[in-house]
């Protein structure tokens, strides 16, 4: 018997995407065939035949994958195969011998155009008279077609412009568009024929280059915002196929059981392949903290995931959970776990925490013996006990809404334990407060506090994750001390262990991953600070400050977490939403300033998406009770015309008697749509509509998006406007967050966004909305289904 000879096999992302493309029966062809080339290449029935070199150390090949399929593979050193392409049909073979493959000179991977598709989608234009050149003429910016014409050679005035006629070849390739692609490239003259070119499998890196150009980006920012992140380390040696091929951006997965799990089933992109910007956030070794921001859907998250599973990699083996993977809710806690199993496994998940911030909090102070934690109250119960406070105290120059901010974000955050440093304390954007003012509001501090503490004892979330960062604090203190005796003492470890623990005390983590991190407070960044020794890698976290919609801005370099030079990152590229809703979404929060999470600015300069679809649509209605029914009829058409299932869709409202409403509106006669309310917990994985209030949707995604109720009066609430002459300050900070909290929901549509309102429209819609608004009244006529909502 022969001895079968062990080969390598990758797939590139281009091929991914072919076989993406085409039916269940190629998934389950590619991956026998890659299954039997892997286990002996020299077996004659793979039926490998050598196509061509390449140049350099690669050699194309063809390989019939069964009776109809083909494959075009590149053997760049012996025994070590890529899969570039794959097609089906009588043609194949000529189509796949018709690719044109090339190391691309900016990202060093192996990328492939297939010139006769690229053709046949661009509507060949007259041919251009080519100009005299200059002998040392430099190209130069193309001239409208009227300019190009000599007088003495006419050339129709029609002549369209070919759209990219202002940059040149090398312009383009350097900013990273495949060489192969540019002859059919200078033949495009409309958004309609580079839609359709974009609609073929091309590069990725060419693929956002022409989209950002188009979109009227300037070279300088491609560069920036695109070319750089796709960038190779080191030179890229255009012969050197063997260094291609291994390069990340030319393979979707470098583990094996994922790409045949990939062909096997919907295996997520995310899993298998990062943006190379993504891939390089997730797998630097950093010196310190690290923190990644940028826009709704840049993928953030799943690098935070990533990171994860690289951080779980370098561990020594063991059975702990050295790493903490950290978010603010309950609900995207529970999601991170579930999307953290299905990236790496039991073998991932076993070695991580993933707790919501304040489960994390609440845990330090209930296992700290001594420790009596009340329960804590919501909301509402925290501003009847500020009123309280202030009938006892009999001061009432403050509303509980304030005191309860002043607490949190002033007294709690700055760890301002004496009224000395109280009077010292820095009230960033909350306006100026006097020192006799600040007297007052101490005492009414003091007698919040005592009323929290007499029978039956209450917290909060504030005031436990402030008492967990003490724990904490002291626990690193005393780790550190002893770490300080040890080294002096030569390794002796008797005298200062903990009592009763028989354990050197550590900290509690060794790595700490956070997601949505603007959401976080000072308290909970000290307890967090204080769970992980400083050193390499040890806080990792991602979040974005125009989707802040819970707490105030925190400056992390002051509380122990820097981030200098490049372990600050921002990603650009929207993985989610279309352009046109991002277009409009972007609108939202225009004009506003952001932070970086630290001290600095953060913008969403570069912000783009490559996905096409749908403009959002509008509709005004006169009432509360047509808008609703408008919605019904909208969410019906959408379920019973386009087949959306219902959990694909999901409606935001501005309060919570607005979920109650709506829900009851979709259950009656004629519209019998079943819906539930997204809770704490977030939504629950049956077949109905979702509504919640805006906050709900934090960090979630839909197919199908409808922000209900975006009048003037309710986005943002009128009773903000008591703060316009009172507290600017508070007034901007409120309108602030009220455009975030539109931008996040929003933002969580994926293919499709609809605005609806009745009375006035919010002020913070574009102003285009109320004009090309629909008749919500239009859709409940009783001849037929509503016209015009053009869901497909
Ligand atoms: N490299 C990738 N390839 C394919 N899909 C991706 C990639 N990165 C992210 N996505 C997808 O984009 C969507 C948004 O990703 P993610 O939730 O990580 O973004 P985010 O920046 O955390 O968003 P938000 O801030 O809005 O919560 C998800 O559906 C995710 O699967």
């Amino acid at each position: 018997m022969s001895q079968g000879v062990r080969t390598q096999v990758t797939v590139t992302p281009q091929a991914n995407e072919d076989i993406r493309r085409l039916d269940a029966a190629t998934k389950n062809a590619v991956g026998d065939f890659v299954r039997r080339l892997r286990t002996d290449r020299s077996n004659r029935a793979l039926r490998l035949v050598f196509l061509r070199e390449t140049g350099g150390n690669g050699r194309l090949f063809l390989a019939s994958l069964d009776g109809s399929r083909m494959g075009l593979l590149l053997e760049t050193e012996e025994n070590r195969f890529s899969l570039l392409a794959v097609r089906v049909g009588p043609a194949a073979r000529d189509e796949l011998a018709r690719l044109t493959v090339e190391i691309n000179a900016v990202s060093g991977g192996v990328e492939l155009v297939d010139q006769s598709e690229v053709s046949a989608q661009v509507v060949a234009m007259p041919a251009r008279p080519e100009p005299d050149p200059a002998p040392d003429a430099v190209p130069a910016e193309a001239p409208a077609a009227e300019e190009a014409a000599s007088p003495s050679e006419p050339v129709p005035t029609a002549l369209p412009v070919p759209l990219f006629a202002r940059y040149d070849d090398g312009e383009l390739v350097e900013l990273g568009v495949i060489a192969s692609l540019l002859p059919a490239l200078r033949r495009i003259t409309d958004g309609r024929q580079l839609e359709a070119v974009l609609g073929h499998n091309l590069p990725g890196l060419t693929r956002e280059v022409l989209l950002a150009l188009h979109d009227g980006m300037e070279p300088s920012e491609v560069r920036a915002f695109v070319t750089d992140q796709w960038r190779a380390d080191g030179r890229v040696d255009p012969q050197d196929w063997a260094q291609a091929a291994r390069r990340p951006v030319s393979q979707v997965s470098t583990e094996d059981a994922a790409v045949l799990d990939a062909l096997g089933d919907g295996f997520e992109a995310w899993r298998l392949f990062l943006h190379p910007e993504q891939r390089r956030l997730a797998t630097t070794s950093f010196k310190g903290s690290a923190k990644v921001t940028g826009g709704p859907g840049t993928g953030k998250t799943v690098v935070a995931l990533h990171r994860v599973r690289y951080l779980v990699d370098r561990l020594p083996p063991g059975q702990t959970r050295p790493v903490l993977l950290t978010t603010y809710n309950t609900n995207l806690a529970a999601d991170l776990g579930e999307r953290l199993h299905r990236l790496g496994g039991d073998a991932l998940v076993r070695r991580v925490d993933v707790k919501s911030v304040d489960q994390v909090a609440r845990e330090v102070v209930e296992q700290h013996p001594g420790s009596v934690l009340g329960t804590p109250m919501g909301d509402e119960e925290a501003m009847a006990l500020w009123h309280r406070a202030c009938t006892e105290v009999g001061v009432f120059d403050y509303d509980a809404d304030f005191l309860d901010a002043e607490f949190k974000h002033v007294i709690l955050a700055q760890g301002c334990g004496t009224e000395r440093l109280y009077f010292r304390a820095e009230r960033k954007g909350r306006g100026v407060l006097q020192r006799a003012d600040r007297k007052k509001v101490w005492e009414l501090v003091q007698a919040y506090r005592s009323l929290l503490d007499g029978p039956p004892r209450r917290t909060t979330y504030a005031l436990i994750a402030d008492e967990a960062a003490r724990i904490e604090g002291r626990h690193m203190a005393k780790a550190v001390e002893q770490a300080r005796y040890k080294e002096e003492h030569g390794g002796l470890d008797l005298v200062h262990r903990e009592a009763g623990s028989g354990m050197w005390l550590k900290p509690r983590y060794r790595h700490v991953v956070v997601d949505e991190a603007q959401d976080l407070s000072a308290s909970h960044w000290r307890m967090l600070r204080a769970m992980t020794a400083p050193g390499p890698d040890d806080i990792f976290l991602v979040g974005d400050a125009h989707q802040r919609i819970y707490s105030h801005q925190v400056v992390l370099g002051r509380l122990g977490i820097n981030t200098p030079g490049r372990a600050s990152r921002r990603l650009t590229l929207n993985y989610r939403t279309t352009r046109e809703i991002l277009g409009s979404a972007h609108g939202l929060v225009h004009g506003e300033s952001f932070d970086d999470l630290d001290d600095g600015a953060d913008t969403l300069d570069g912000y783009r998406s490559v996905l096409t679809g749908l403009a959002p649509q509008y509709w005004r209605a006169p009432d509360w009770e047509t808008e609703m029914r408008a919605i019904a009829a909208l969410l019906k058409e959408r379920h019973e015309r386009y087949g959306t299932p219902y959990a694909a869709m999901a409606v935001s409202v501005p309060d919570k008697d607005a979920v109650t409403q709506l829900a009851y509106t979709l259950a009656c006669k004629p519209f019998l749509i079943p819906a539930s309310e997204i809770g704490r917990e977030g939504p629950r994985d049956v077949d109905t509509v979702h509504i919640g209030t805006m906050h709900r949707f934090k960090g979630l995604e839909f197919q199908r998006v409808f922000l209900a109720g975006v009048s003037e009066g309710l986005i943002p609430h009128q009773r903000i406007e008591t703060f316009r002459l009172s507290s600017p300050d508070r007034y901007r900070q409120e309108e602030q967050r009220a455009r975030s909290l539109l931008f996040v929901a929003a933002t969580r549509a994926r293919d499709e966004l609809i605005v609806t309102w009745h009375g006035r429209a919010s002020r913070y819609l574009p102003r285009q909305a109320d004009r090309d608004a629909g008749r919500a009244s239009s859709l409940l006529r009783e001849d037929g289904p509503p016209s015009g909502s053009n869901a497909a």
